[in-house]
């Protein structure tokens, strides 16, 4: 169906997904470096009768590989243990394997795809106080202090798990790469507040570079001429440095 500014038609759904299985097929075969989206209208896809809960996981299932959720802007980088799923939904999908294979993932990448040396990822608790010793939760011990043992034992440096609250604090962030959220609403508004127009969305884990721009499909100014495209700007910056380093590699 021909496009209106402003108004995403279900109609299109299966166009816009069929783009993305396609620009990512080539991602996948070689013929691209890497692939820039921007931002998709996800309610309207699922009107569309395209089961959808983002590019992320739909990129994940056609590549066959776990990936991992992480936004960055030049103050901070947000990794997410889960990502698109109501909040009631989240304690039963923090377990120690996608915890595991989370933190494997974004140190790989770090240390991999971004050239940091010897990666520092600090580690959010679930709950309030990161569970208080188990009387605000127990997610902290039974799941994610397990884990950090783990890996900890096997060379990462990893702190955690820290208290949400105060774990973005500058004088914090300073000592750290990357900082791992438990949930989407966790850890990208603090990002986002500290730099919503410079901020990128990536995907890691996946065989190529997959970068996104960090906002919506702001139907409300569409073609108004005042839409920022600062965020698809840094998209496109972030993506071909990091094909350009796969080359290289
Ligand atoms: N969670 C991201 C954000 O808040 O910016 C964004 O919705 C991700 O979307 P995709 O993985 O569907 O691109």
């Amino acid at each position: 169906m021909p496009a209106v500014f402003g108004q995403a038609d279900p109609r299109n759904a299966r166009a816009v997904v069929e783009a993305l299985h396609v620009a990512a097929q080539h991602c996948l075969d070689g013929t691209f470096d890497g692939l820039v989206t921007g931002p998709v209208h996800k309610a309207t896809i699922n009107e569309g009768g395209i089961p959808y809960t983002g590019t992320t996981e739909l990129l994940a299932q056609q590549a066959g590989c776990d990936v991992v959720m992480m936004l960055a802007n030049p103050t901070v980088r947000v990794a997410l243990a889960t990502t698109h799923l109501p909040l009631r939904a989240v304690p039963a999908a923090i377990t120690r394997d996608g915890i595991e294979r989370t933190l494997r993932i974004l140190h790989r990448a770090l240390h991999r795809d971004l050239g940091i040396a010897h990666p520092r990822i600090s580690v959010l608790g679930l709950n309030p106080h990161a569970g208080e010793d188990g009387h605000l939760g127990r997610e902290e011990i039974d799941t994610i202090t397990p884990v950090l043992d783990q890996l900890r034992a096997q060379g990462m440096s990893l702190d955690g798990p820290l208290p949400a609250d105060t774990a973005f604090l500058p004088a914090k962030l300073q000592d750290t790469d990357a900082v791992l959220a438990m949930y989407h609403d966790q850890g990208l508004p603090v990002l986002k507040f500290s730099g919503f127009e410079q901020a990128v969305n990536l995907t890691l884990g996946l065989p190529y570079p997959r970068v996104a721009v960090d906002h919506g499909t702001a139907l409300s100014i569409a073609g108004r001429g005042i839409a920022d495209p600062s965020s698809l700007f840094a998209a496109v910056d972030t993506c071909a440095r990091m094909a350009l380093a796969k080359a290289a590699a």
